[in-house]
């Protein structure tokens, strides 16, 4: 490694019992495995990758590879292990890291190496050029130093990483935040897979063009002299594939080796956890994203139940694998990647879990928000019958042809509250249109397409105005609750919103009075006192501002329903106390509303490719169960196929086997599950957001969460991090 380092992964707090695991009795013993070493089932390739290990000087001590229902390959105790045992030892020199191999030089001469990386850090671009670093090994086929670990790893259909999946297996996945993730062109996440047609094109592809020896896949015969056009699509198809591959290795097999209390497992863990969990990922700054051998043999378990702290010692330059928790021999060894729902682990990891504690979630968009809260306040607009200027009125919407609508782009924040529609003052008309103007051009230059599920939601007799619209999402952004217009946010699998969700929805669906009195509280806190409409505190106004005896309220004050006197100087505090009450309630409403048609119209609005939960409940049980064992029989978990290996096939000795049609069914039939159960667990969230919002023992801060908490901002920030929020 290029720099010394301190410490990464995988602090973990008391687990609970058990999970220990018999391993198959199926044995052939491990030739050059530890003295300790447990019988474990291993084939060519993990014998020749144990002797390898030793080689390199990596010490296993009470640990190996072992088999296990339901994970597939994993990490075994090979002896009873106490708590702070050193499972493992691995020198630096046996890890790959983007700087450390092969294409070291070239990455840096690219700029995506060395001082080149760290001056404009960015760890997504640490991970994209380790992948270019597994490629660069992996081309070098036996003469590269890590041949014998690479083999070791799953082929990329073994992964089981959507990103090998077929075109009608990922149609399993539309609507699922699995693959919404993964094919957001606007969303870069920092955890692979995401992006990656982009990446390939601005990325890989001009680093491998200018580098054509390390997307050689091995035997491949670049070398070959007469090749043609057609060899060389061939070739490009072969380095693309093998792209996706190493993608899917390095999302699903490499770590984060950074400081310590930069290091988070990854940004879902470390909100979602309550223990200090640091292992995968990074904020940035001074990490290193490597491929370490044998930590990642760990398989993953929600961060409670973890067995092992991860420590990288960079004086003695060896990371380390120490036990937080006593293991019975035969024991499986977990790791935990991060409190992370089964979405994310499809995406990232190529599985979801039996039973997953922090699973089952679903996120909705920002355009599905917006789209319920016109619902509702189209509903409750048909319920009001005063039509004070608090209401939406007949004419309020004679302007609202279509194209008045929300373009489904996140406005540009201004710094101009002016954006009453009624208002006749011409100064403030010129503004509007500018405006308008402004963010018609951005739609041209931006075009319709991505928007076109908002364009298909037609509520206009609720809708909102468009630039009061713009107005609501730009005061949402300056909150930071919003980063861009296709922002996510959580449901919890017990349906329970994400603070943030309850935010967007109740800003989403004030009515005109509310939200300006929102607006002008907003405006007088950045300094705006001018054109303040709205209400006013009855605090003393020492700064003499021109607001006479009375101030505006703070968004605080307006946000928490404190005493509000009107401008008109209403003395009849009781009345105002019965209308603060009745506005609440109604509010309470919307929201709720809100959020009822935001889970009916994701259920039924052709979200998802099946049209209801039941039939998704009837295919997965025609399916069936995942038998234990079915992993290894059918080398899902990932651990037959080795890179380098024809894809899909398997090693019995000598002897290649190609896939059988069996194994081949049997795979397809277990990502069709993993489908259908990342499906289900989304939809009945929804359903349960349902029953969330329409539960009338909900209590106002379930339904309107105060703002600006130290706990309620912390939620905000974890939101933002895109965690399933806790159940309740
Ligand atoms: C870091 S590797 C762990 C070792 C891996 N099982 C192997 O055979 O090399 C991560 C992969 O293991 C599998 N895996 C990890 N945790 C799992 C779990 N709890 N259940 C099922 N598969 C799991 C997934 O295929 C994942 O992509």
């Amino acid at each position: 490694m290029k720099e010394k380092r301190k410490s990464s992964t995988g602090d973990a707090a008391t687990p609970k019992s058990g999970g220990a695991k018999t391993p198959n009795k199926k044995v052939k013993a491990a030739a050059d495995a530890e003295d300790d070493s447990a019988d474990v089932p291993l084939n060519d390739t993990e014998i020749a990758y144990l002797a390898w290990m030793k080689k390199k000087g990596v010490k296993l001590n009470g640990v190996s590879i072992g088999r296990f229902p339901h994970t597939g390959r994993g990490c075994v105790a090979t002896r009873d292990i106490k708590e702070g045992d050193v499972l493992v030892e691995v020198p630096e020199a046996a890890i790959i890291t983007a700087d450390g191999s092969v294409a070291g030089s070239a990455l840096v001469a690219f700029g995506l190496g060395g001082e080149a990386l760290l001056h404009e850090y960015s760890p997504r671009l640490e991970r994209e050029a380790l992948v270019l670093a597994v490629m660069a090994e992996m081309s070098r086929g036996e003469e590269s130093e890590f041949a014998p670990y690479l083999a070791a790893l799953p082929t990329l259909r073994a992964t089981h990483s959507p990103l090998g999946w077929s075109g009608a297996e990922l149609s399993e996945l539309e609507g699922t935040s699995a693959l919404n993730r993964m094919t957001s062109a606007e969303d870069e996440s920092l955890e692979l897979p995401s992006m990656t047609a982009d990446h390939w094109k601005h990325v890989a592809r001009p680093f491998l063009q200018r580098n054509p020896e390390f997307a050689r896949m091995p035997g491949a015969g670049a070398d070959d002299d007469d090749h043609d056009d057609e060899d060389d699509d061939a070739a490009e198809e072969n380095a693309r594939r093998m792209y996706l591959h190493a993608t899917a290795l390095v999302a699903g097999f490499s770590f984060t080796l950074g400081e310590d209390d930069d290091s988070v497992e990854d940004a879902d863990a470390a909100a979602a956890a309550d223990d200090d969990s640091d292992s995968q990922v990074s904020t940035g700054g001074d990490t290193v994203q490597a491929m370490v051998p044998f930590w990642d043999m760990l398989n993953h378990v929600e961060p409670e139940s973890s067995s092992v702290r991860l420590d990288h010692d960079e004086d003695a330059n060896t990371l380390r694998m120490i036990a937080i928790r006593p293991h019975a021999k035969g024991e499986e060894v977990f790791n935990t990647y991060g409190a992370a729902g089964d979405a994310e682990l499809l995406r990232r990891y190529g599985f979801v879990m039996r039973r997953n504690p922090h699973g089952g979630g679903v996120e909705v968009s920002t355009a599905e928000c917006l789209a319920a809260a016109e619902f509702a306040r189209f509903e409750s607009d048909m319920h009001e019958d005063d039509d004070s200027e608090s209401d939406y009125s007949d004419e309020d919407d004679e302007d609202d042809d279509s194209e008045d609508r929300f373009d489904g782009k996140m406005p540009p924040i201004s710094d101009s509250d002016d954006d009453d529609d009624d208002d006749d003052d011409e100064e403030e008309e010129e503004v509007d249109s500018e405006e308008d103007e402004e963010d018609g051009e951005e739609e041209d230059a931006e075009g319709d397409s991505d928007d076109e599920d908002l364009m298909a939601m037609d509520f206009r007799p609720g809708q909102i105005a468009r630039e009061e619209t713009l107005e609501r999402l730009r005061m949402l952004r300056r909150w930071g609750i919003l980063r861009n217009s296709k922002q996510t946010f959580e449901v919890s699998r017990t349906g329970k919103p994400s603070l943030a969700l309850r935010y967007v929805a109740r800003v989403l669906s004030m009515n005109r009075f509310q939200f300006r009195r929102l607006l002008a509280a907003d405006a007088y806190e950045r300094g705006e006192r001018d054109d303040q409409e709205g209400a006013y505190s009855d605090e003393e106004d020492e700064d003499d501002d021109g607001f006479g005896d009375y101030k505006p309220l703070t968004v605080e004050q307006v946000w928490n329903g404190d005493t509000v006197l009107t401008d008109e100087g209403d003395d009849d505090v009781s009345e105002d106390e019965d209308e603060e009450l009745q506005e609440r309630e109604d509010q309470m409403g919307r929201v709720s509303v809100t959020l009822i048609a935001l889970a009916e119209r994701a259920l039924t609005g052709g979200r998802y490719p099946t049209d209801s939960l039941r039939a998704d409940m009837i295919k997965l049980k025609r399916l069936g169960a995942e038998a234990p064992g079915e992993r290894e029989h059918a080398g899902l978990g990932g651990w037959r196929g080795a890179v380098g290996a024809k894809e899909d096939s398997r090693r019995v000795g000598d002897i290649l086997f190609p896939p059988s049609w069996r194994d081949e069914e049997r795979r397809a039939m277990h990502r069709q599950r993993m489908a259908l159960v990342v499906r289900i667990r989304e939809k009945r969230a929804l359903v349960a957001l349902k029953r969330w919002a329409a539960n009338p023992c909900r209590t106002e801060d379930d339904i309107l969460p105060p703002l600006l908490r130290a706990d309620a901002e912390e939620d905000v920030d974890a939101t933002l991090c895109r965690v399933i929020p806790k159940d309740d």
